[in-house]
């Protein structure tokens, strides 16, 4: 795939250490939070929808889970002891989320004002007023910016110029918020993106689908007969597959890193006989003229996108939520089958199966002597279900899966995307 440096402010990896190691100083935001506790994991982790197991298949978590799960429980605990401090009675800190909590909390208020964490510090909420800042891959244009302004309307997009760079922004600091598509209606699965939820630690706190309209767009004044290329990303040249053979365009297709990349690539290269797959927006951004739109394969082509987030939400019951996690297994017979009626026999619908490469071990053989050696390929398995780690339903199904499972973590339990159903044009 052809990759466009973006000349628009796109961060790269190189910028990005350079912004870390200048701003290498405490945020001056957001308090710094160091804490150390003991407490029972196996519930924390279900309770706070970061359950993980290790190779014991015991449920723990790793460093990141239990830090995310620390800031939760952290704000907590400091409003407990600012309380407890109030009323004289210091004492012995009570249990928080019903667990015992042993801490030595060093709590550095950066401004002159000391002030307790609370949970909205950790919501979706813009962190004391400031805009919260949503890295997308691509550039302004792009569906993934569109995406993240449907997910939070008042952000400040941050382009990126690969999907690694967006989750690294929020690891650093950079930003709130990653805004990246994992599946597309007519293109199906973003696999690097569920390859990457896996490496890194950060977790799904939400869903958008975004209607997704494309146009084919060119320079003013270039016929169709003129253009022997169009280029766009993949996944938008694999949704408007059908309708560039009926527009009878004798052209070959290229893929680029996204679409609004592709209709910059050609404004600022002055490219006559190339046409890129884009949004509208794509085209009042760049000067570019519209020659076809709607030339998505399908009218209803929706892109599911996730929000990623350095720390869960605290899953609720009172609205539709979903799950995502992701599993792999070692030994036993039929265990996606097991698997999935843990989830059936308790009436909880699955909305998504993928299956990725186990990168860490892709093949298992088996010898035979007789017949031979078996090769079997492992796959790491993402499921997304309809329940929330609130509902004691799913916290039964994940107990029950990890029985059968050498590997399993929770990616995020969130609101599902219930907004009304209108596939106009949304760019
Ligand atoms: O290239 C873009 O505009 C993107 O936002 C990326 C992306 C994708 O990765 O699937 C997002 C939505 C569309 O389905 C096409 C491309």
């Amino acid at each position: 795939m052809q990759s466009l440096t973006p000349s628009s402010s796109g961060i790269n990896l190189k910028s990005l250490i350079r912004t870390k190691i200048q701003s290498n100083r405490v945020n001056p935001n957001r308090p710094v939070i160091r804490c150390v506790y003991r407490f029972d994991a196996a519930n924390a982790a279900v309770n706070t929808g970061t359950a993980n197991s290790n190779s014991a298949g015991h449920v723990g978590g790793s460093r990141a889970d239990w830090q995310s799960s620390c800031a939760i429980l952290a704000s907590k605990v400091v409003s407990q002891q600012q309380n407890a401090e109030k009323s004289g009675g210091a004492g012995n800190i009570t249990a928080v989320n019903g667990h015992k909590a042993t801490m030595d909390l060093d709590l550095v208020p950066i401004d002159n004002q000391p002030k307790p964490l609370t949970i909205t510090d950790l919501s979706p909420a813009p962190m004391h007023g400031a805009q919260l800042r949503v890295a997308y891959q691509g550039v302004p244009g792009a569906y993934s910016e569109a995406a993240a302004g449907k997910a939070y309307p008042k952000c400040e997009a941050i382009p990126c110029d690969q999907f690694e760079v967006a989750f690294q922004a929020v690891e650093l600091w950079i930003a709130d918020r990653a805004v990246l598509p994992v599946e597309n209606s007519l293109g199906g699965s973003i696999h690097r993106n569920y390859d990457l939820l896996l490496r890194h630690r950060l977790h799904i706190v939400g869903e958008v689908q975004l209607p997704v309209h494309h146009c084919l767009l060119a320079l003013p004044g270039v016929r169709k007969e003129y253009l022997n290329r169009v280029i766009s990303h993949p996944q938008a040249l694999a949704q408007c597959e059908l309708t560039l053979t009926k527009l009878g365009l004798n052209v070959t297709r290229e893929a680029v890193d996204d679409t609004a990349g592709a209709a910059e690539y050609i404004a600022s290269n002055n490219l006559r006989d190339t046409a890129a797959i884009a949004s509208a927006r794509a085209a009042d951004l760049y000067g570019l003229q519209i020659l076809a739109e709607g030339i998505q394969d399908d009218s209803s082509n929706v892109t599911r996108f996730v929000m990623l987030a350095r720390e869960p939400i605290i899953p609720r019951t009172d609205r539709p939520f979903k799950t995502s996690i992701v599993f792999a297994h070692d030994k036993g017979t039929s265990v996606l089958f097991k698997v999935l009626s843990a989830f059936a026999f308790r009436n909880i619908s699955l909305t998504k199966i993928e299956s990725r490469p186990h990168r860490n071990r892709p093949i298992r053989l088996v010898d035979d002597e007789n017949v031979g050696t078996a090769k079997h390929f492992e796959y790491m398995f993402y499921v997304d279900f309809e329940a929330s780690m609130a509902d004691v339903r799913a916290q039964n199904a994940l107990a029950e899966v990890q029985e059968f499972t050498s590997f399993l973590r929770v990616l995020g339990s969130y609101p599902m995307d219930m907004t009304p159903w209108c596939p106009s044009r949304e760019d």
